[in-house]
């Protein structure tokens, strides 16, 4: 269990996490999603003491990360796999972490074989690893110690598509195993497919967090109709807000039922709804952080949390 209270960071004048709170809990894979520079990697970078917070706390399994006596037993943590020392090559970097643990020696050939680095490329050295040979490399050193939790900054950067298929696997199993995973991306769709739980973050402040079914209920109906006009005027009628999707249709934050009675009460055949589901969710992900979308207007931050 990670649990985050209260957590701000500012480096000079620039708020990078503002009072941010949530918890990532056992046996669930916790989305961190957020444009670039919304603040996750500042927020795990405080989570493993590798940035002191201005204010707030985060634990881990209860305890401060600086409290734990070994702490790659207990939490895994993968932020920055190009931060490995070039010149060693992955079986030494991992033969490392096994002995400052204190692990038995197996447990690197192990670790090898689960992220799939043949013997040949373990002994090359890690300044000739491909980036996502370095993301193996790093996710085999937070998994060695078999700890209970992990904290994966951009874990599936540099992975084809059998990799990040691979890595959505083996978090999964992890998780069912009772773990807790926390992970970040800035791409909805690798969260998406992933996550149980969705935290969203832009200008260091949460925007919105929950379960994706519920983040997926929560986005909303898709309805078209053979008059648009006439359905749009029914929809804001009664108060219902509508917005294109792109293809001709609207999205509103009404439910079908709803949606469907209002057509019916105004005689207009519909021609399709349905939940928005994924595609709800892009839109959602980008209207609540089009505040901190560099391509978008400054905006005033909106609040979204439904859990
Ligand atoms: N050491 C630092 N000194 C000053 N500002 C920093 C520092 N580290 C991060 N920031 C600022 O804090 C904000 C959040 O950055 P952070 O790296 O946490 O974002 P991110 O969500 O991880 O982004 P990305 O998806 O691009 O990795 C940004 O405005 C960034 O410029």
């Amino acid at each position: 269990m990670i649990t985050v209270e209260g957590l701000t960071k500012k480096y000079g004048t620039v708020l990078a996490v503002d009072d941010v709170s949530f918890t990532a809990s056992p046996g669930r894979v916790t989305g961190f999603l957020g444009p670039n520079g919304a603040g996750k990697s500042t927020t795990m970078r405080i989570m493993v003491g590798l940035t002191r917070a201005t204010s707030g706390t985060v634990t881990v399994s209860g305890r401060q990360f600086s409290d734990l006596p070994n702490p790659g037993l207990e939490v895994g943590v993968l932020l920055d796999a190009s931060a490995q020392h070039a010149g060693r090559t992955g079986r030494e970097i991992l033969t490392l972490a096994q002995r400052y643990m204190g692990l038995p020696r197996h447990t690197v050939e192990d670790m090898l074989e689960v992220v799939s680095l043949t013997p040949d490329e373990a002994s090359r050295r890690v300044g000739e690893y491909s980036l996502g040979m370095r993301q193996r490399l790093g996710i085999a050193t937070a998994l060695i110690g078999d700890p209970e939790v992990l904290i994966l900054d951009e874990p599936a950067n540099g992975l084809d598509p059998a990799g990040i298929r691979w890595m959505r696997d083996l978090l999964r199993g992890y998780a069912d195993r009772g773990g807790t995973v926390l992970l970040s991306s800035h791409l909805l769709h690798e969260i998406e497919v992933i996550a149980d739980d969705i935290v969203m973050i832009g200008l260091g402040r949460i925007v919105s967090r929950g379960t994706k079914t519920e983040l997926l209920q929560a986005a909303g109906t898709i309805v078209r109709a053979t008059n648009m006009p006439a359905l749009g005027m029914a929809l804001h009628e009664r108060g219902l807000v509508a917005s294109p999707t792109g293809d001709g249709a609207v999205r509103t934050d009404a439910d079908a039922a709803l949606v469907g009675q209002v057509a019916l009460d105004a005689g207009i055949a519909l021609t399709e709804l349905r939940a928005a589901e994924g595609a709800g969710l892009e839109e959602m992900f980008l209207e609540l952080t089009s505040a901190s979308q560099r391509e978008g207007p400054p905006a005033t931050r909106p609040e979204a949390a439904v859990a």
